[in-house]
């Protein structure tokens, strides 16, 4: 028996990247959690502790900073160019993967009118990618976070097995609510990717409010469809959707009925429903989720 070294990645996590433009007295923020994670000729610091082909973490965390100085522009585009470089100009590196987060502001009204340089964190979903390069190609992630959405009618729930664990009673008219985590595959290297992500995002919200849904995992599939159908770009779609359960309150101890007014909104458990939605001739997808 022989005991080696097996998949490994290093780098540096999180790094909190704030960016102002400033057009006059026109202010915009970009504000971005990105990580940055390398692979490649690394056993000897693993296996003797030599470190010369170790890009330090430090160095990677720099290069994000330094990067960010002449403009980021879209994230997916931002990804890439540092994803390129670190492949590019370390002999030791051959793949990384750059993942970032784009926290969202909006401008706030002051006096009545758009602010130059005031901003409240908005809450409606958080803009994703990570981009994996390995030298000669690049597979980009587009996707989105918590954003969090109800009908408050519009949704059934029964037809389920019964055994001798279940209570659960069977709705024909409920409250479905998530916090949508959306990843998608592109198929492509370049492309407009404001103009794909807010497609996107637009089409699911569209499909979740407008889907009569008999289980959220139907709207999982819509919502998936709907994506691929409008954006070709997009081979495949996956899906991590807690179920956000709302129950309806029994009133009758007060000696009140409740008619689909009042309800517990439960924090846990929650049901996890994940799926994904693909096209038949999507292409491999190579180390794009890895
Ligand atoms: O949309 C739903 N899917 C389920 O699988 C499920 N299971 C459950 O208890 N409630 C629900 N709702």
């Amino acid at each position: 028996m022989a005991i080696v070294l097996g998949d490994n990645r290093y780098g540096k996590a999180e790094n909190r990247l704030v960016r102002v433009d400033r057009e006059g007295d026109e202010h915009r923020i970009t504000d971005l959690t990105v990580s940055v994670s390398l692979s490649g000729d690394m056993s000897d610091t693993h296996l003797t502790g030599a470190n010369d082909k170790v890009l330090a973490t430090d160095t990677q965390k720099n290069t994000v900073f330094a990067f960010a100085r002449d403009g980021i522009g879209e994230i997916e585009d931002f990804a890439l160019r540092l994803a390129r470089h670190f492949v590019s100009t370390q002999e030791s590196i051959h793949a990384a993967r750059v993942g970032i987060v784009a926290h969202p502001w909006e401008r706030l009204r002051v006096g009545g009118r758009p602010a130059h340089h005031s901003f409240a964190r908005s809450g409606a979903g958080t803009r994703t990618t990570r981009v994996t390069y390995d030298g000669e190609r690049a597979w980009v992630l587009g996707g989105v976070e918590d954003l969090t959405v109800l009908n408050s009618t519009g949704s059934e729930f029964w037809g389920f097995p019964r055994d001798e664990y279940t209570t659960l009673v069977e709705v024909k008219d409920r409250i479905l609510a998530t916090a949508v985590s959306a990843t998608w595959r592109y198929s492509v290297e370049e492309a407009d990717w404001a103009h794909a992500h807010e497609t996107a995002l637009a089409t699911l919200l569209d499909a979740f409010g407008g889907t009569h849904s008999q289980s959220l995992q139907q709207t999982l599939y819509a919502m998936g469809q709907a994506v691929l159908e409008a954006i070709p770009e997009i081979a495949e779609i996956r899906f991590s959707l807690p179920n956000k359960h709302h129950f309806l309150v029994d009133l009758e101890p007060f000696g009140l009925d409740n008619p689909g007014e009042v309800f517990y909104a439960a924090d846990r458990p929650y049901g996890l429903i994940e799926g994904t939605v693909l096209r038949d001739d999507a292409p491999p997808a190579g180390p794009a989720w890895s």
